[in-house]
């Protein structure tokens, strides 16, 4: 619209004089006007030129003589045709108007004093003050001689006298309001206080990028029968394509079905035809523990050192989305390698872990999985909640996936896993996880939560 109207009227005129004055025939917010005009510049298609003037405003001193006359008018007008004694005309047009107005009135010899009274020395008199201030505030032009008058008795400012005025230094040190942008992702919060976690226990991080991976390191590898009901297409999402992996380290394969078909290492295996197709499928990595897996097998080709790993990332499962479960989430697992490892060892490290997360009261219940002997799920005491709740998975992985694998004898692996939506909704007391992760994320969280302003560091 407001370019439309400047290239209509430049069209039949050569100039448009005043933007100002443009917008308001137009109708169009002056703002815009000159926005326009600037981008028209821009394209070359209009040229364009700043106009320096100085506006001048009332004070609200003026603003009010504007309205009801000058002082020194108020004087003159209160002075009877008879006179009057100055106490009584200080008493009818108050102490400051009389202060102010009998001045410039005497000056302008509008009155004249007697001994006792005070006279008019004039009938009539014109309020050339009140005047002025009304053509100012009409925007109309007046002389500089008047100007200067207006100015000296502060009944009027121009827009420039920030010029004359004294302004505050600026304070290169003070510190501002926090910005209201870049906030940090709870889970990317407490995932950082994580992994400081596991770096000050001297964990060092795994590489965790692939989120496909095959079935054989997600479950072949981790003792998981091929007919467990995780690897069931109900709660695995498997790839289309490409729907198998290609390169898997033979011998190990080898070893991994035997164990599986018949066991040895002292186990009897699981006893049944253990098929290469089915590890072979490609899917996205159900848990971080295929990442374990990997590690292991890499750690075994080479000559034997203890090590403590961790990893922090996504994994996905084929679950019914509800309030406490989505399709993917974020698995923190940690593991420690050594020889002669025993289960008391495991405690110990979860106490130290979790009770450097607040986490001081721990409970261990038996549990199974097919890659842990024993296997504990991990609760702590919720203060809040008022209750036990559970927050981990852990064990000492078995022998029969860290023999096959080619690990020393003596060698153990002491492990746990949890999610990190859990620990992040109980810090942030949020009770639907879609309101913490996918689209319908509530990004007012963030801005509320005054922890997620905080830096990274
Ligand atoms: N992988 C297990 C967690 C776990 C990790 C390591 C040892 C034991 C359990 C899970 O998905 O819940």
């Amino acid at each position: 619209m407001a370019e439309d109207a400047i290239l209509g009227y430049l069209e039949k005129n050569e100039e448009i004089p005043d933007s100002g004055k443009f917008a308001e025939e137009f109708g169009i917010d002056h703002d815009e006007i000159v926005n326009v005009t600037k981008s028209l510049n821009a394209y070359g298609l209009v040229l364009s030129q700043d106009i320096k003037r100085e506006s001048l405003v009332l004070t609200d001193e003026g603003k009010l003589y504007a309205d009801t006359g000058s002082p020194e008018m108020q004087v003159f007008s209160a002075i009877p045709p008879e006179g009057i004694s100055p106490d009584e005309l200080q008493r009818k047009v108050g102490p400051s108007v009389f202060k102010i107005g009998f001045g410039p009135a005497k000056q302008n010899e509008w009155l004249e004093r007697g001994k006792q009274l005070i006279f008019r020395k004039k009938e009539h008199v014109d309020d050339k003050v009140k005047g002025l201030l009304s053509q100012i505030q009409a925007e109309k032009m007046v002389e500089p001689g008047e100007i200067a008058a207006l100015k000296r008795r502060k009944l009027i400012i121009s827009h420039g006298a920030w010029k004359d005025m004294e302004l505050k230094e600026y304070n290169f040190n003070a510190k501002g309001l926090p910005p209201e942008g870049g906030h940090l992702h709870p889970l990317l919060k407490v995932r950082k206080q994580l992994k400081d976690i596991f770096l000050q226990m001297g964990f060092e991080e795994m590489p965790t990028n692939n989120f496909v991976e095959s079935s054989y390191w997600n479950f072949d590898a981790l003792f998981q029968p091929q007919q467990h009901p995780a690897r069931d297409s109900h709660d695995t999402f498997f790839l289309k394509d490409p729907s198998t992996t290609k390169l898997l380290p033979e011998d190990y394969v080898e070893r991994v079905k035997c164990v599986h078909e018949s066991g040895g290492y002292g186990s009897r295996g699981y006893g049944y035809d253990w098929k290469r197709e089915e590890a072979n499928k490609n899917l996205l990595r159900t848990h971080t523990t295929a990442v374990s897996s990997r590690m292991l097998y890499a750690l075994a080709q080479k000559p034997f050192a203890p090590k403590k790993y961790f990893s922090i990332d996504r994994v996905f499962r084929n679950e019914a989305v509800d309030r406490t479960h989505l399709a993917e989430f974020h698995q923190i697992e940690g593991l420690i390698c050594d020889r002669g490892l025993t289960l008391g060892d495991l405690i110990g490290v979860l106490h130290d872990f979790f009770s450097r997360l607040g986490m001081k009261k721990l409970r261990f219940k038996p549990a199974y999985n097919p890659y842990t002997e024993p296997s504990m799920e991990i609760f702590s005491y919720h203060e809040g909640f008022g209750k036990w709740v559970e927050i981990g998975n852990s064990g000492m992985f078995r022998p029969e996936m860290l023999l096959p694998m080619g690990l020393p004898d003596d060698v153990r692996v002491v492990a746990w896993g949890l999610s990190l939506e859990r620990p992040t909704m109980i810090l942030y007391g949020i009770d639907n996880i879609r309101d913490l992760f996918g689209h319908k994320v509530d990004l007012g969280l963030m801005k509320k939560n005054p922890i997620c302003r905080i830096g990274l560091e």
